[in-house]
């Protein structure tokens, strides 16, 4: 690591830039269109004032929670992103290895740069699955039989890149995947438009529109159901609308976010988001938030509006660039301990204590 002392994600992100070649930094931190979502993500947060209640007893907070049967050391994890590679050269397993010694959830990617077997066979924590819908469905059901052999306790279905979004970034870089780094859990033939650099275009854009299925509607859910048993979760739903559809259709949780404002440009926050579909889903099931979460006040703020844990995309890339499996256990270590530090300030030594009265004035 450098010199300077990593004190909080900002730090780590500082560093990360200063290290990492400056298309794959421009990938990793980018947005699409005007990147409004991505700044929407911040600026969400910064507009919620947390209301302290003082003369509790903080002595001891307690982080420790229980997602669909898994015991996590605090309310955070790791979102799925691609390619952990382009950040540090043992990618995800560096990336298992953080999370498992932070006692923190791994969402893996099925774009992931190490195999869904070299990852489990270091990860001391829970694992996750995240899949994109494949047209090639046969590949699809391999990697979800794959997954739950390995052990992986749930799938994680994103739902918001039916393409992806327009990322001007990357365009304008020609960003290209290295020939070295490959999606190594699918095929490498259906993989190699990731590799093919032409100015003007992200080959990433090019891919997903050849591969992943846009035809996915709420009706083809049935066939993911029937291959497997591990409980599926939907990832990209932002409307009350979508969340009752996927209430109704059994999902074992909804992950709230805007894909870290890469998908749809003007798509709320999603903090924002976070009250309408958590209203429509009742406690039916588990809602979790990403997008934008950099502090522990912002994993408090999700918390008391009733979110059941946040995850985190880009810091997790940040600690594996500065310094691998440590750097990312640093991450969430930061992070879980500035979530012990607000708890305690704001005098809610409990998460069942974290409400809404953390934000708003109660009637009465
Ligand atoms: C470099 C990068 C790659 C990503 N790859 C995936 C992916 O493979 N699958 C997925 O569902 N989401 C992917 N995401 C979105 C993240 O899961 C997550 O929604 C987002 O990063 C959260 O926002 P944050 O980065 O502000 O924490 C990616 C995000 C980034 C920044
Ligand atoms: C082809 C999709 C690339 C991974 C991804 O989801 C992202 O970069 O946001």
């Amino acid at each position: 690591m450098d010199g300077a002392p990593l004190l909080c994600l900002a730090d780590f992100e500082a560093a990360a830039g200063r290290r990492l070649p400056p298309d794959v930094w421009d990938y990793i931190r980018g947005g699409s269109g005007e990147e409004l979502t991505l700044a929407g993500n911040r600026s969400a947060f910064a507009r919620l004032p947390l209301r302290p209640r003082f003369l509790v007893d903080v002595e001891t907070c307690d982080l420790t929670t229980n997602l669909l049967g898994a015991s996590l050391s605090a309310p955070i994890g790791v979102a799925p992103t691609a390619f952990h590679r382009l950040a540090h050269p043992d990618g995800e397993v560096a990336t298992a290895r953080g999370a498992g010694d932070a006692g923190q959830l791994m969402v893996v990617s099925i774009l992931a740069s190490r195999s869904l077997k070299d990852i489990a066979a270091v990860a001391s924590g829970p694992l996750w699955l995240q899949l994109y819908w494949l047209r090639r469905r046969d590949l699809l059901a391999e990697v979800v039989r794959q997954g739950e052999a390995l052990g992986y306790r749930a799938l994680v279905l994103t739902v918001d890149t039916p393409r992806v979004g327009r990322r001007l970034r990357d365009r304008r870089n020609g960003f290209a995947v290295p020939p070295d780094i490959t999606a190594v859990n699918l095929d490498d033939a259906m993989m190699a438009t990731t590799h093919d650099a032409h100015t003007g275009t992200s080959a990433l854009e090019r891919h997903a529109r050849e591969q992943f299925d846009p035809t996915l509607t709420w009706a083809d859910l049935a066939w993911l159901r029937g291959l497997t048993g591990l409980p599926v979760l939907l990832k990209g739903v932002l409307t009350a609308e979508d969340a009752r559809l996927a209430v109704e259709h059994g999902v074992a949780g909804i992950v709230v976010s805007n894909h870290g404002g890469r998908q749809l440009d003007a798509a709320p926050a999603a903090i924002d988001a976070l009250p309408e579909v958590l209203d429509a889903v009742a406690g039916h099931c588990p809602v979790l938030l990403d997008g934008g979460v950099r502090t522990g006040t912002d994993a408090l703020k999700a918390l008391a509006l009733g979110a059941s844990a946040v995850l985190v995309g880009r810091p997790v890339l940040w600690g594996l660039a500065c310094g691998g499996a440590s750097g990312v256990r640093d991450v969430l270590g930061v992070l879980a301990a500035e979530l012990e530090d607000a708890m305690a300030l704001s005098g809610r030594p409990r998460l069942r204590d974290v409400d809404a009265t953390l934000l708003t004035r109660p009637s009465g």
